[in-house]
């Protein structure tokens, strides 16, 4: 059996001091596999993914990336341990070419211009919708094109592990296939561990291999994606 990349233990947080969003909560997420994280609206996903990352500091419990504690790593930190987070809301540098914005994903090179450009072209292949805009203004893209920006310039980075809040909020159809099927491609072919938090749970269900249902900041249940198939069963949903 292999060990979690990355591990939230008996974890208690919240925004004010003493007021937990979250309950002693445990996840695990496995190598290689998507972990989704489902619940009703407000039950503390996005808190759990902010925690995660650093930007929460818990009142109780433990963050573990590969076995160690990583509460007090800061983000930066962590995004050179291979941890990276892609929130909610588009952080992307709107003022900025789409091309600029990748190469900034590519600070952890450390000034290595052939490999910035190496990658800035491997998120062409990926996303050839942003070879067509590359010198276009950021800010000027639909949101759902900014959304592949952020993405592609997460990926610069070459995380192991990504936390991912929302991936496909406001995108159409077509390019929010196309975001789960980059998902899928990069846990599958590229052995990314991948823990999801999402809306759209009939998506995530299709491309999860483990699920987490919060209730009130707390496990509710947990289990291989197959036993949640039966979505009346699983969940609230008809
Ligand atoms: N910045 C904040 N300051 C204070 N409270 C917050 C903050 N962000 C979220 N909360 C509260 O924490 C609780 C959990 O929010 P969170 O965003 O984690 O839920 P969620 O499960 O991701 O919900 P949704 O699916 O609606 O995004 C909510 O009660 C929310 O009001």
């Amino acid at each position: 059996m292999s060990e979690p990349v990355l591990e939230m233990r008996n974890l208690s947080v919240g925004y004010y001091r003493d007021l937990n969003i979250l309950q002693a909560l445990d996840i695990k997420a496995m190598p290689g596999q998507i972990t989704t994280i489902l619940g009703a609206n407000g039950v503390g996903k996005s808190t759990a993914l902010k925690a995660a990352f650093g930007f929460l500091a818990p009142n109780a419990g433990d963050i573990l990336l590969h076995g160690e504690s990583i509460l007090d790593i800061p983000p930066h930190e962590k995004i050179l341990k291979g941890l990276a987070y892609i929130p909610q809301n588009p952080g992307v540098f709107k003022d900025m070419t789409v091309e600029e914005n990748l190469q900034l994903g590519g600070w952890t090179f450390r000034g290595d211009r052939r490999r910035v450009r190496e990658k800035v072209e491997a998120n062409y292949e990926r996303f050839p919708a942003l070879r067509d805009k590359r010198r276009q203004i950021t800010g000027e893209l639909s949101g759902g094109q900014q959304r592949m920006v952020e993405i592609g310039r997460t990926l610069m980075s070459e995380p192991k592990m990504l936390l991912v809040d929302e991936p496909t909020a406001g995108l159409s159809k077509m390019l929010a296939a196309e975001v789960y099927a980059m998902l899928t491609d990069l846990a599958r072919r590229d052995r990314l561990t991948i823990l999801l938090v999402d809306q759209e749970i009939r998506q995530a269900l299709k491309i999860a291999d483990y699920v987490y249902v919060l209730e009130l900041g707390r496990n509710k249940f947990e289990g291989p994606v197959d036993e949640f198939r039966d979505l009346e069963k699983a969940f609230w949903v008809t």
